[in-house]
């Protein structure tokens, strides 16, 4: 009786017979829904309201089951990206959408709804369909196992709550660490909130291991109820990151870790910024390995990392690549799996203000995409990457009694406060101590994405400050390291582990990562200028070569590592050092070469006003070709400009620079040749009296530039 379907009216009851999350989503599409949404997936706000509504009214089943946080999910993560066009933008730039990419009921479910326009996903979501129907047929003759977890259940639930409820399905987990029953409650008053009431009773009652719960939850409607039960204790196993490095998106969600039941949970991070609590000793760095993974994997996310604790956070995502330790097959070289490090409080500084000026600019520049998305959310795509910033003991900084340290913290304060719409969020993390961290109403308005690390310790731990509103959550439940609590708007908080990550897989992940990282948009990257172009020179990474690295952990390269760092050190002065300044030649080279092959928007026919031939001393010229260029570098060129046939010299521009920006004669040099080379200067003299004259001003005929 249990599993029975009761096909034509309302609500299907056969979930348990092995509905996925396709058909929940597909029998939103095969209904007026995917009419419905198709418009309104483009015409924003009433489109969540409608999808939330459609999803919620079709009863679907699987839906019954996951609809608790789906519903929740549709609404928020709807609302914060289908609202704000992200999805569709995000949609359209990462091309087809294939299933696998779509994370989530709730993703499929508007994905679905959306893309319907497309015939040919529609198409595919018909044999979906077909192939779940054959599906069904082969789990209905699996059912025998479900019905005696129903009768088990119904006679226990009696006996302990006294409640007699009727089962109307099963789910045993793909996971195979549990199942869900999803029962109605007897008429008379009965409430879901009895039964969680008796939850550790229960637990008890069916022989549970340790570790394993069966807690209610609100069903579909109020006389409804969902009983998870988990039979193995996955928070006590040590599972390592899933080995498939395939690409994710900031708007499907980046998985973090898994819940109880095994399932992987992913923050949202579009909107959110993400606070992390960890005493030494709990697997903090652990996860924050895990989560700088899923940044890497992700192909509109760029990961700057500040860590004033030497950088150890970032490093083992930097030097592999630095040190030519990976690489690609073709030759190509490898990029770092974060875009950026900051270890020293300067670089930390640097960073911060770039990250204001890149939203500032972004706010200005992209003023007619926004308008013309009906947005004030900046759709993020591969194109415009996000910005993560981790921001390791981030909550020590904000919270740090020296004056140095707190304007550093100040900016981290800025950034949360003025970029949530411009695309960067930060992640931090906290040894503890939150309470002045979580006093902060930016961070508590801003950061809704929370992990509590416990590892058993329970000193210091204030669960309730770190999420309030839930209650029952005690530090105890997850005595192992890496476990702990995770709550996200669309997930409400509950027990989480994190996987474990070894080093080898980051290396891994970085090589099959490297070609996948975005570039920072041109607009973007205008604003940042010479300080993020120049973020790998060597004088600003040579602190990351001069800390050996303690990641070769496989022994391979530093077999002598022993304890003794210092003394390998001094073993290899030289050499380590030009094969690094290779690298970090081609690291650059690359960035450059970005940068470079930027469309040229002095185009012969798109001058417009600006008489692309001999345009003499005019601001058009000036600000066409100093379009893609940082303002030190156009300010260099307008100098170049000034100089007139004369002409000027490196030191000359340098000198002029210094002051405001900080312009050394070396980076002059380098925008001279790269003016040769285009043809806007030209090079004229030899050895000390070599001089630059620009192309304007350079009527001699017949001098080619040199290259
Ligand atoms: N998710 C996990 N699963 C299993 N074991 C873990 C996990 N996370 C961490 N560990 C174990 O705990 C040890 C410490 O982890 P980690 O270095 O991340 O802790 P931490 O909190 O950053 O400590 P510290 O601040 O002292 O570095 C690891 O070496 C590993 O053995």
């Amino acid at each position: 009786m249990a599993t029975t379907a009761t096909k034509p009216s309302g609500p299907v009851l056969d979930w348990s017979a092995g509905h996925g999350p396709v058909t929940g989503a597909l029998s939103a599409t095969t209904g007026a829904f995917a009419l419905a949404t198709t418009g309104a997936a483009t015409s924003m706000p009433p489109g969540w309201a409608l999808a939330v509504g459609a999803a919620g009214a079709l009863g679907h089943t699987v839906a019954g089951l996951r609809m608790r946080y789906a519903g929740r999910t549709l609404a928020t993560r709807a609302a914060s990206w289908l609202v704000g066009a992200g999805w569709t933008t995000w949609a359209m730039a990462t091309g087809p959408l294939t299933w696998t990419a779509l994370g989530s009921l709730a993703t499929i479910g508007v994905g679905i709804g959306a893309a319907a326009r497309s015939v040919a996903l529609y198409e595919e979501a018909r044999e979906e369909e077909a192939y779940a129907a054959e599906q069904r047929q082969i789990a209905a003759e699996l059912s025998a196992e479900r019905r005696a977890i129903a009768a088990e259940w119904i006679d226990r639930i009696q006996r302990v709550c006294s409640i007699t409820v009727r089962v109307v399905g099963v789910e045993q987990w793909a996971t195979g660490t549990g199942y869900s029953i999803d029962a109605e409650l007897p008429p008379g008053g009965a409430t879901w909130s009895k039964i969680a009431a008796e939850s550790a009773r229960l637990s008890a009652d069916a022989r549970l291991p340790h570790g394993c719960t069966a807690t209610a939850s609100p069903g579909i409607h109020q006389g409804r109820v969902i009983i998870d039960v988990t039979t193995v204790n996955v928070l006590e196993q040590e599972r390592t990151y899933p080995t498939d490095y395939g690409p994710l998106s900031l708007h499907t969600g980046i998985p973090w870790g898994y819940r109880t039941n095994a399932e992987e949970i992913r923050a949202y991070l579009r909107e959110q910024c993400a606070l992390i609590v960890g005493p030494t000793g709990s697997g903090k760095t652990n996860l924050v390995h895990s989560i700088l993974a899923g940044f890497a994997r992700a192909e509109d996310v760029l990961t700057w990392v500040i860590d004033l604790n030497a950088g150890s956070a970032g490093l083992p995502w930097v030097l592999p690549a630095l040190n030519g330790e990976i690489s690609t097959g073709d030759g190509t070289p490898v990029r770092s799996g974060i875009d950026w490090l900051a270890g020293t409080f300067d670089e930390a500084m640097t960073m911060l203000d770039v990250a204001v000026r890149v939203a500032k600019q972004r706010k200005m520049g992209y003023q007619g995409v926004l308008a013309k998305a009906n947005t004030d959310l900046l759709p993020i795509s591969p194109k415009i990457p996000q910005i993560m910033l981790v921001i390791d003991e981030g909550a020590e900084i904000l919270a740090s009694p020296d004056r140095q340290v707190r304007k550093l913290g100040e900016k981290i304060l800025e950034v949360i406060r003025i970029a949530r719409a411009m695309g960067i969020r930060t992640v931090l993390t906290a040894l503890g101590a939150t309470g002045s961290v979580l006093n902060n109403l930016m961070i508590r308005r801003e950061a809704k994405v929370r992990v509590a690390l416990t590892g058993g310790e329970t000193e210091g731990m204030d669960l309730s400050k770190m999420f309030p509103g839930s209650r029952g959550l005690r530090v105890d439940q997850a005595p192992y390291k890496g476990a702990g609590f995770m709550g996200t708007p669309e997930s409400a908080a509950a027990l989480f582990k994190a996987w474990r990550i070894l080093p080898n897989q980051i290396r891994d992940i970085i090589a099959a990562t490297s070609d996948r990282h975005p570039v920072l948009d041109e607009i973007s990257a205008r604003a940042a200028g010479p300080a993020y172009a120049r973020r790998w020179d060597g004088d600003r990474t040579a602190w990351m070569l001069d800390r050996t690295p303690d990641q070769p952990r496989t022994g391979s390269g530093a077999a002598g590592g022993g304890l003794d760092l210092s003394a390998l050190r001094r073993e290899q002065p030289a050499k380590p050092a030009t094969a690094e300044e290779e690298m970090l030649r081609r690291f650059r080279e690359q960035i450059d070469a970005q940068f470079g092959t930027a469309p040229d928007p002095h185009t012969p026919t798109a001058g417009g006003a600006a008489p692309p031939t001999g345009g003499g001393l005019n601001l058009s010229a000036l600000r066409h070709e100093g379009a893609q260029e940082s303002p030190a570098q156009r300010a260099a060129l307008a100098l170049l400009l000034a100089a007139g046939r004369e002409g000027t010299g490196a030191s000359a521009i340098a000198r002029a620079l210094a002051d405001e920006y900080g312009t050394t004669r070396q980076t002059v040099v380098g925008w001279l040749k790269d003016w040769v080379k285009d043809g806007t200067a030209v090079r004229v003299g030899e050895g000390t009296k070599a001089r630059y004259v620009h192309h304007h001003h350079h009527h001699a005929p017949e001098q080619p530039p040199e290259s």
